[in-house]
């Protein structure tokens, strides 16, 4: 379980936010939601502790990340995947050796494990055929399917997407909805979801956190969600053209 206790943040004189608190129970699905420049993924990075914060505590399964040492910061890490926006994966390296990287720099697997689980990796993403090819050859929705294999194949127990459907059609960010439903069912991952994209809130998040006003608005799940009368929450939902 993830504990956000009274977060506040700032950069320089720039609040990002204050007084933020709310948890993950594990095996969640929360979708992060707010305008642009809000501190989504400000927000985000604290839980792996990309990020440090002015105050306030984040407790991961009852330890205070941001009083671990190095070891077991890297250790939490570890627990996390991250699929960043755009997907950043290595344009000079092919399909299977971006989705190898993580298992070649973190384990002391040889290479026989690390095609076993590559090839594991790329059959959920439904990809095994791409392993030998070049980054540029592939599509934005086949990148953003590796980037998922590559986000989860140390079986993180945290997996934070951020903006995950950005930039893709509709079908194809259905697509990526379907698999980030499927990897939460099938590896029992707390899922962190951050995103403009209100379709996607409705088709995989359970929770919802909406930030505004600099502080945390709204929190609640997407029944609740539907049936807020909270005027911030509601105009933010009607912008986003999704009548709910
Ligand atoms: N490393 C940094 N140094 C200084 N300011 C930063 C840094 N990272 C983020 N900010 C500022 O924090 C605020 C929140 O940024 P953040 O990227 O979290 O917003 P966001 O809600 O994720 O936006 P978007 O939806 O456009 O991606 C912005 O004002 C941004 O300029």
């Amino acid at each position: 379980m993830i504990q956000i206790q009274n977060l506040t943040k700032s950069f320089g004189d720039n609040l990002v936010w204050q007084d933020v608190s709310f948890d993950i129970e594990d095996g969640e699905t929360i979708a992060i939601i707010g305008r642009s420049g809000c501190g989504k993924s400000v927000l985000v990075k604290h839980l792996n502790a990309l990020i440090y914060p002015d105050e306030g505590n984040v407790i991961i399964d009852g330890k205070n990340i941001f009083e671990l040492e190095y070891v077991e910061l890297r250790k939490m890490r570890q627990r996390f995947g991250v699929l960043f926006q755009g997907s950043a994966l290595f344009d000079s390296i092919n399909t299977f050796e971006n989705v190898a990287f993580p298992l070649r720099y973190f384990t002391e697997k040889d290479d026989e494990q690390i095609h076993d689980e590559v090839m594991k990796a790329l059959q959920m993403v439904n990809l095994e055929d791409a392993a030998g090819k070049a980054i540029s050859e592939l599509s934005g929705g086949m990148r953003r399917r590796i980037a998922l294999a590559r986000a989860t194949i140390l079986t993180p127990d945290y997996l934070i997407y951020d903006e995950p459907t950005s930039g893709l059609d509709p079908q194809t960010s259905d697509e990526i909805n379907e698999l980030i439903i499927n990897l939460a069912k099938n590896m029992n991952i707390t899922s962190i979801v951050v995103t403009h994209d209100i379709h996607s809130v409705l088709e995989i998040a359970e929770t919802v956190a909406f930030l505004e006003n600099k502080q945390l608005c709204w929190h609640g799940t997407v029944e609740e969600m539907r049936q807020s009368d909270n005027k911030l929450l509601k105009d933010f939902v009607t912008a986003s053209e999704y009548k709910i």
